[in-house]
């Protein structure tokens, strides 16, 4: 197979998403690895396996529809691999295992099928200090836009997942690239101030516009280079609620067509205003962990 992924938007041939059967038990506090899921754990209204696997389907399908290959991981029983998205990622034709959160670290054994079809020259993992995961890694063009926690306090965050480390690192590996990296706002315990992931307060979408989120970006100067970057009139600002909701967690099939959420009404009739289609899907189940559509795809492939 060969791996081409340069943006985020460009036409998707080939994707990994991920799965929802066998997902296990409901986890206990302790086990919860972000604060969304804590809080439906503590409501007692954590999402049933079934409708996980419902609303993950919905989504084969829109993919099914637009021709793109779909690869799925294999069952690990009661273990959780609905977050394809973290556990690898592709910048050009590289594709880089992450140095995720040792909770997840199981989930990459799953795709074993699919990476055996790649040229292993091709198969990358970064140094082991340098931990990483897919959702905190953009590549935009000759840019490579990478979310991170840099306080010293980065080991009591479970949800600061990417380190300097790990910029560095790909920096050194994409000598090309301008990594730029953007620090987000942690906590582990209140998802309404939490940035999991850089795709939970930021995505490109189309040819030159963005979702974004301000109050993700710990640094006030960070989230105003890419306004600058992108301009003002290409950005969609969304609020507290509709990051916590994760709006800016769609996922794009090509430059004029996103999968998006029956419930974000107010991003679908600005995506359709400004000429996208908008493949509606349900998906508030799933983002009670804290994660949406961009964050169970891993995009192998795009024109
Ligand atoms: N890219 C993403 O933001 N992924 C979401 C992962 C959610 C999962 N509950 C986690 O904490 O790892």
């Amino acid at each position: 197979m060969r791996l081409h992924i340069n943006n985020e938007t460009s036409k998707l041939q080939a994707v990994i998403l991920g799965i929802a059967t066998s997902n296990g038990p409901i986890p206990t506090l302790d086990e919860a690895y972000d604060p969304k899921s804590k809080e439906y754990i503590k409501a007692g209204t954590y999402p049933s396996e079934e409708d996980m696997v419902e609303e993950m389907e919905a989504v084969a399908k829109v993919f099914e529809k637009y021709d793109v290959q779909v690869f799925r991981p294999k069952i690990i029983e009661d273990y959780n691999q609905i977050f394809a998205r973290d556990i690898a990622f592709v910048i050009e034709d590289k594709f880089i295992k992450s140095n995720i959160l040792p909770d997840r670290e199981k989930e990459i054994d799953a795709i074993k099928h699919v990476i055996d079809q790649i040229d292993p020259v091709n198969i990358i993992r970064l140094p082991e200090e340098a931990h990483i995961e897919g959702g905190d890694v953009m590549p935009y063009g000759d840019y490579i836009f990478v979310g991170t926690y840099k306080g010293q306090d980065y080991p009591n965050f479970i949800t600061a997942r990417t380190n300097i480390q790990a910029v560095n690192a790909l920096q050194d590996l994409f000598p090309k690239k301008k990594v730029v990296s953007f620090s987000l706002k942690k906590s582990n315990s209140i998802a309404r101030e939490n940035a999991l992931h850089l795709d939970c307060c930021f995505q490109p979408v189309g040819k030159d516009q963005a979702i974004i989120y301000k109050e993700g970006f710990l640094i006030e100067e960070e989230y105003n280079w890419l306004v600058n970057f992108f301009g003002k009139d290409k950005i969609y600002e969304i609020t507290r609620d509709e990051m916590y909701h994760m709006n800016s967690n769609i996922f794009s099939i090509s430059e004029k067509v996103v999968i998006s959420e029956t419930n974000f009404k107010r991003l679908n009739a600005w995506l359709r205003n400004e000429g996208y289609t908008v493949e509606e899907v349900p998906y508030a189940e799933i983002s009670k962990q804290e994660g949406l559509l961009r964050c169970s795809t891993l995009p192998l492939i795009r024109e």
